[in-house]
């Protein structure tokens, strides 16, 4: 049977790490996420609002003593680990990375992934391609039986995006899926715009069948940078839940 140990409960200590804020699901995957981390690596720093506690819990290691280089996958990120004092990087500066922590939007079998929910997964696909080690941190409601519910993020190049839509709405159903392709807008209803200075077109799917066949399909359209599909790149996800810890592994899901 694969490995899916539930780590907080079968350690019956009822906290796994200091400083954890009981009541947080994502605070205590960021807390776990933060046991892997050791003195030296330079490290992947993932988007949103559970890379966000993992980042505040490092810097609290940080001023303790330890010593890591970190990445930030998005100008939020950036921001965040500056102000905490946590010591930065670009990629290439910093070269191979030894280990990146990053949230998802969903999590599904053999630890695929939907990411993008916050604009940054161009930098962070980079960033976690760049690492030895993807670690994933999450409440366990991300965990799917089948991607898609969380509408899919695909960014692409501003010129032509009415025709670049049309493309992906056709590249979608040959891959087997249906639903309306979205132009992502701020609050104020102007297109939203990513760090790199390109758009994102959500698809709202519902089921992926095959995430892989998507994948491809999506990439042959001229005008796509990236889409939020994260196949084969996850390690371990650190999902945590009224139960405590699970630690899931690509077999294990
Ligand atoms: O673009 C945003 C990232 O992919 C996030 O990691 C993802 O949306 C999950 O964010 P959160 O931890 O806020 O649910």
């Amino acid at each position: 049977m694969p490995h899916a140990a539930p780590v907080g409960r079968a350690r019956g200590t009822g906290t796994e790490t200091p400083m954890v804020h009981a009541e947080d699901p994502k605070r205590r995957a960021a807390a776990h996420a933060l046991t892997y981390v050791t003195d030296g690596m330079r490290l992947g720093l993932g988007t949103g609002s559970t890379a966000r506690h993992f980042v505040e819990l490092l810097a609290e290691k940080v001023h303790a003593g330890l010593n890591i280089l970190g990445v930030p996958t998005s100008e939020q990120t950036l921001s965040q680990a500056v102000s905490l004092g946590v010591p930065i990087a670009t990629l290439d500066e910093a070269g191979p990375l030894d280990l990146c922590i990053d949230g998802a939007d969903e999590v599904g079998p053999g630890l695929a992934l939907i990411k993008g929910g916050g604009g940054a997964l161009l930098r962070e696909k980079i960033v976690a391609s760049a690492a030895r080690e993807m670690v994933v941190i999450a409440d366990s409601s991300k965990k799917v039986a089948m991607l898609g519910r969380f509408p899919l993020p695909i960014e692409v190049v501003d010129f032509g995006v009415a025709s670049i839509e049309r493309h992906v709405a056709d590249a979608v159903r040959k891959a087997g899926c249906e639903g309306p392709v979205k132009l992502r807008r701020d609050g104020d209803g102007h297109p939203f715009v990513t760090d790199q200075g390109h758009l994102i077109l959500d698809v709202h799917l519902g089921r992926i069948p095959d995430p892989a066949a998507l994948a491809r399909a999506v990439e042959e359209v001229a005008g796509v940078v990236e889409h939020g599909l994260f196949l084969g790149l996850a390690r371990r996800v650190v999902l945590a839940g009224a139960d405590g810890i699970t630690v899931l592994e690509p077999g294990s899901f």
